[in-house]
């Protein structure tokens, strides 16, 4: 499994994938990888000849008083998920390599504006932000979100149909704890 920090490097190995005639699939992540996060490897593996997981807080998505700081990181845990699962790149960038300050970002319109949008105004031009920019990085075939972020997928989804990107959207199902405490749903 490779692991790349850098920018060219991943545009340059996704480039000879294709030039091999491979598809390539991206499961966009935070990391702290846990079972749904896998369901999403797992999916994208079988439909996909090579994986690329990004793993990578992204600021831009989090407001005033969010948990970015805290938000929960274990690289070498999810690196040894990943190898074990078979997938082939793992893109786990800096935030100096994603973003110049001050940066272009992505506006989105009124399906920001209700639900998780009323109480994080930023949050979902953070998201298609830092999604777009995966997206022109690994120029993949597919693309794997979870369904529990239903308004986050529904904004992928406008954004991929209104800045005619030539990518499939794939919506997995929630996978839920066998103790039967619900994940948290995010909508
Ligand atoms: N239980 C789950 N079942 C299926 N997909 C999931 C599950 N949890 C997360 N995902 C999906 O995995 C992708 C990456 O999610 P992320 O790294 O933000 O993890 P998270 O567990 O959703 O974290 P957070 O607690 O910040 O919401 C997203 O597309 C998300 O919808
Ligand atoms: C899609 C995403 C990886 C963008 O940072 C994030 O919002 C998430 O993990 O759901
Ligand atoms: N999966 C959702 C990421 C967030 O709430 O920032």
């Amino acid at each position: 499994m490779k692991i790349s920090v850098s920018i060219p490097e991943v545009k340059q190995w996704v480039k000879a994938q294709k030039i091999a005639g491979k598809t390539v699939g991206l499961v966009p992540t935070m990391g702290y990888l846990h079972e749904g996060h896998a369901s999403l490897i797992k999916r994208c593996l079988a439909e996909n000849d090579v994986v690329v997981v990004s793993n990578f807080v992204n600021p831009t998505q989090f407001g005033v008083g969010e948990d970015l700081a805290d938000y929960p990181r274990d690289f070498n845990q999810d690196c040894t998920l990943c190898e074990a699962l078979g997938v082939d790149m793992v893109f786990h960038p800096d935030s100096q390599e994603m973003y110049n300050a001050p940066h272009v970002s992505v506006a989105v319109d009124t399906l920001s504006e209700t639900l998780c949008g009323k109480t994080r105004p930023i949050h979902f031009s953070g998201v298609c932000t830092v999604v777009c920019k995966l997206f022109n990085i690994v120029a993949p075939d597919r693309a794997y979100f979870g369904e529990k972020d239903a308004q986050q997928l529904a904004i992928i989804r406008k954004m991929v149909e209104d800045l005619n990107f030539d990518i499939e959207v794939i919506g997995c199902p929630i996978v839920r704890e066998d103790t039967k405490i619900q994940p948290e749903a995010t909508i």
